[in-house]
């Protein structure tokens, strides 16, 4: 038995980053991980699917810039784009990571951990006590859906998805969300024949022009979209063709099955159940992110559920493993709206790149979500297309950009930007809103000419001087 004054169960990107501030902040942490040290995120998620959208975003925007679309002779080298994933993943190999652990002063320990009791966690058939805390960062997996059938067919999930070694020429994609729009997009591009069912149209809780600037342009890739339709059977043949037929009647017939339904919490292995919660369920937080009811059990990134995102996550972590230390040590804790302590900006201000082509960059409300929070709504819009700095950019460009004004306060609340590219005008509107910055101080905030940033000045000037 070993005794830690914390201990992190999960090392992806954020049980990394819990036990690292924690570590720096003078604790004893151990580190625990029952399979690759990075998590989902590095090995099945944000970035080999990224991977495999990047060449042909690329290509793509070199074929839109005369004098350089010339030199375009060729299509996108598949095995090249896959390899190229390849190396990203490290070939799936999480040696680099545990090395940084190491460096960081941290005790990595190989295993499948349970919490057995109060500060008490088992690792296959060891027990470790933490004097302080433990914290479960265990993430999340891919949910599967009822459908009749589903699971004898083989289906794909995030995983398979992301670290396939060909190209199946068909695949059926199960879900609008942004894990269906990403891979679709990306197959499609790499030469599988894609179609999508989504239930509920694609990329809820976006603002809809978004969704329908993405809709417009997965038609345009050849993607076919089976919008407001769900499977209600899935199988798989002798052949190992998939036969899903949807609610509508009809069926459709591909090599392989992606199923991108949403996430389910990791906890129902964690051993909850011992400390008097229910396996299965999301673990619920307060801004610390400390579980309710708990003064020594914290849940960080994915597992609380509060946004599903690994940057989102992160900064938990940093509150998180800060606050760990902070109480640990007797020390002051800012726990105030904002604070360092606490994860203020899930509720208001967390930024979200959609990598379909067009990109979606939003962060904050959208105006429907605005509106139900009572806030006293100005909605701005602006085609991306008219700034310079686009039409430079692209000879084909094609975009759009919101701001949601809260006109009781004169401060942004919400943002959204589709286009080439956008990811990068994100941050400028992430500080806008979390800074709370009025409207006419962003005036003075000069945008660059001739750069696709000018569509903020568009965008005030549409809006007027306060
Ligand atoms: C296809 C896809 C693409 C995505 N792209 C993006 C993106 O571009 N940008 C973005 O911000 N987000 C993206 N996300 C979301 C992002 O992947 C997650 O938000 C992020 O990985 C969550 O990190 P985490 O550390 O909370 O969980 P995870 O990365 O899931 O890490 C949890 C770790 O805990 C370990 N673990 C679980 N239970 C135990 C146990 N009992 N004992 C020991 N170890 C355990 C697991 O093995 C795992 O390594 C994407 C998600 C998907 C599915
Ligand atoms: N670029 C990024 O930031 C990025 C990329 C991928 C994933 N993520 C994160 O991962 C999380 C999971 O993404 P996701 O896309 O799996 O989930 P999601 O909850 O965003 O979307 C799920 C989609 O599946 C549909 N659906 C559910 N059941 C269905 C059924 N039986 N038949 C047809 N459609 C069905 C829903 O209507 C919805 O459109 C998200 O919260 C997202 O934040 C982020």
């Amino acid at each position: 038995m070993t005794t830690y004054d914390l201990i992190v169960i999960g090392a992806g990107a954020v049980g990394e980053n819990v036990a690292d501030y924690a570590a720096r902040g003078g604790l004893k942490v151990a580190l625990v991980e029952a399979e690759l040290v990075g998590g989902e995120c590095s090995y099945w998620a944000c970035m080999p699917s990224k991977a495999l959208l990047m060449s042909t975003s690329a290509l793509d925007a070199a074929k839109a810039v005369g004098g350089a679309k010339q030199a375009v002779t060729g299509d996108v080298d598949v095995q090249a784009v896959l390899d190229r994933r390849n190396s990203f993943t490290s070939n799936w190999d999480d040696s680099s990571q545990a090395d940084w652990v190491a460096s960081a002063g941290i005790d990595l320990i190989r295993g499948h951990a349970t919490i057995t009791g109060v500060r008490e966690v088992t690792i296959d058939g060891t027990v470790h006590t933490a004097t302080h805390a433990v914290a479960a960062v265990t993430g999340s997996n891919a949910l599967m859906p009822d459908i009749d059938g589903l699971k004898d067919a083989k289906p794909w999930s995030n995983r398979e998805a992301t670290s396939a070694q060909t190209i199946p020429s068909s695949l059926m994609v199960i879900g609008g969300g942004v894990v269906a729009a990403e891979l679709a997009t990306a197959y499609q591009q790499l030469g599988a024949k894609v179609t999508v069912a989504a239930r509920s149209g694609l990329l809820g809780g976006q603002e809809p022009f978004a969704a329908d600037l993405v809709q417009e342009s997965l038609e345009a890739l050849g993607v076919d979209l089976r919008l407001h339709t769900s499977p209600i059977s899935v199988v798989r043949d002798e052949h190992g063709l998939v036969t899903t037929t949807l609610s509508d009647g009809s069926t459709v017939v591909t090599d392989e099955v992606l199923v991108a339904t949403g996430r389910v919490p990791r906890t129902l292995d964690l051993g909850v159940e011992n400390i008097g919660l229910t396996p299965g369920d999301w673990l619920e937080v307060d801004d610390t992110l400390l579980v309710n009811g708990f003064d020594w059990l914290y849940a960080v990134g994915d597992v609380n559920h509060r946004a599903l995102l690994t940057h989102q996550g992160k900064y938990q972590a940093r509150a998180a493993g800060e606050v760990i230390a902070a109480r640990a040590l007797g020390e002051g804790v800012h726990a105030e709206p904002w604070g360092a302590h606490v994860a203020t900006a899930d509720h208001a201000a967390v930024p979200q790149v959609t990598f379909t082509n067009p990109e979606v960059a939003s962060v904050g409300l959208t105006a429907d979500a605005a509106q139900k929070q009572g806030i006293d709504v100005k909605v701005v819009d602006y085609d991306l297309a008219a700034v310079a700095g686009s039409s430079l950019k692209s000879d084909t460009y094609k975009g759009q950009a919101r701001i949601v004004v809260d006109e009781s306060r004169k401060v942004i609340v919400g943002a959204t930007f589709v286009g080439p590219d956008v990811s990068d005008l994100l941050h400028a509107a992430t500080i806008a809103v979390v800074g709370e910055v009025p409207i006419d101080r962003l005036w003075h905030a000069v945008p660059s000419y001739p750069t696709v940033s000018e569509v903020w000045l568009r965008l005030l000037d549409a809006y007027g001087r306060p």
